[in-house]
């Protein structure tokens, strides 16, 4: 193995914890439409110092497009190029010292990214390298608009791990993010008006409907009451949102080297209308403690504040995806400033 996998000079490299790479003539990175022998990575991406992940392809081309005009880089960030366009699995943009792919939905999905990212960062010799995912979420008893910062990435038993089947094994590690970068992440959101931002656990689930509780999938087998009770149970434990790759993220990122962080806007409700409402009129909604509702919309004139989350499909919720957008743009607000004012100090 390369006596450079870890530090050395103060340098943190990211390493890969594979003994059969270095034996091996050629890395393909399939999925990414990459290789060893095909490209040369040290000078396409040998400069790179954040990686910022998120699903969708459209929303990490937007992200890279506003970097390019944030760092002020040269004219030209509408030609953007797709470095993986030969491969229609994920999308790979970059601009200047900041790379941004898309890593699609769920567990699976991010982690064969993730195998080929690290891959690819170690064979670039990229050293001091952050990464962060930006991703949309479900919250927890938090306000309308809410940017989560994760410390800790939980499964669906509110547990820090990650749990890797391996053979006929299964094998835990941790979910710990990066408790520094979190601070300093939540500090630069103090310096943005308007920019409410906490920091808490994320939960992960495999399945975005059964997994998170939703009563409006195609399967539902458990009750609006169990549902209520597990959503409070996992606000106690200190869960502010919820999504789909937090904990595979956290431990292979941590695993090789990389410093990373999870940055999710609040963005679709766990709750139906009704159980918002029933909720808000819950015991614990009273103590400002209800795990019920994920608010896309701004509370309306007269209610209570935790409802209008409309059935899918509705005008309300047409509407509300438009009136959510913006949050998204809020949350990528977080990377750029970030990047700018502050991460430079730390480059
Ligand atoms: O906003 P992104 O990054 O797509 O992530 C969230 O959105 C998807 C579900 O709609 C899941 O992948 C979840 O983690
Ligand atoms: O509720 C939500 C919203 C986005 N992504 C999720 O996984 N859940």
């Amino acid at each position: 193995m390369r006596p450079d996998r870890n530090t050395y000079d103060g340098k943190r490299f990211v390493h890969v914890k594979n003994p059969y790479l270095d034996t091996m003539d050629e890395d393909i990175l399939y999925h990414l439409d990459l290789g060893t022998k095909t490209h040369n990575l040290p000078a396409m991406f040998g400069d790179v110092k954040f990686v910022c992940v998120g699903g969708s392809p459209n929303r990490m081309k937007a992200f890279a497009l506003f970097m390019h005009k944030e760092l002020g880089l040269a004219e030209g960030g509408e030609d953007i190029k797709d470095i993986c366009a030969g491969t229609d699995r994920y999308c790979m943009f970059k601009t200047g010292p900041v790379l941004s792919i898309s890593h699609g939905m769920g567990v699976p999905s991010i982690s064969i990214m993730l195998h080929e990212l690290i891959k690819l960062l170690h064979h670039a010799r990229c050293c001091d390298v952050t990464v962060i995912r930006i991703g949309t979420s479900g919250g927890i008893g938090i306000a309308p608009g809410s940017v989560v910062i994760t410390d800790t990435a939980v499964d669906s038993f509110f547990k820090p791990q990650f749990e890797q089947v391996i053979l006929d094994n299964v094998v835990t590690r941790s979910t710990e993010l990066d408790k520094e970068l979190a601070e300093e992440l939540f500090n630069c959101s103090k310096k943005i008006l308007n920019f409410p931002t906490l920091i808490g656990h994320t939960m992960c689930t495999y399945d975005f409907y059964e997994g998170q509780a939703r009563l409006d999938g195609a399967l539902c087998s458990f009750s609006r009451e169990s549902k209520l009770d597990y959503l409070k149970r996992a606000y106690k434990a200190g869960v502010r949102n919820i999504e789909m790759e937090s904990t595979v993220f956290a431990a292979m990122c941590g695993l090789c080297g990389l410093k990373d962080r999870q940055v999710c806007g609040r963005r679709s409700n766990v709750a139906s209308r009704a159980e918002c409402a029933k909720s808000a009129r819950a015991p614990c909604a009273k103590s400002a403690r209800a795990p019920a509702a994920i608010h896309r919309t701004p509370p309306r004139p007269g209610s209570s504040g935790l409802f209008s989350v409309q059935p899918p499909g509705s005008t309300l919720q047409r509407r509300r995806h438009r009136t959510t957008r913006p949050l998204y743009w809020l949350s990528f607000h977080v990377g750029p400033k970030y990047t700018i004012r502050e991460a430079k100090k730390l480059v």
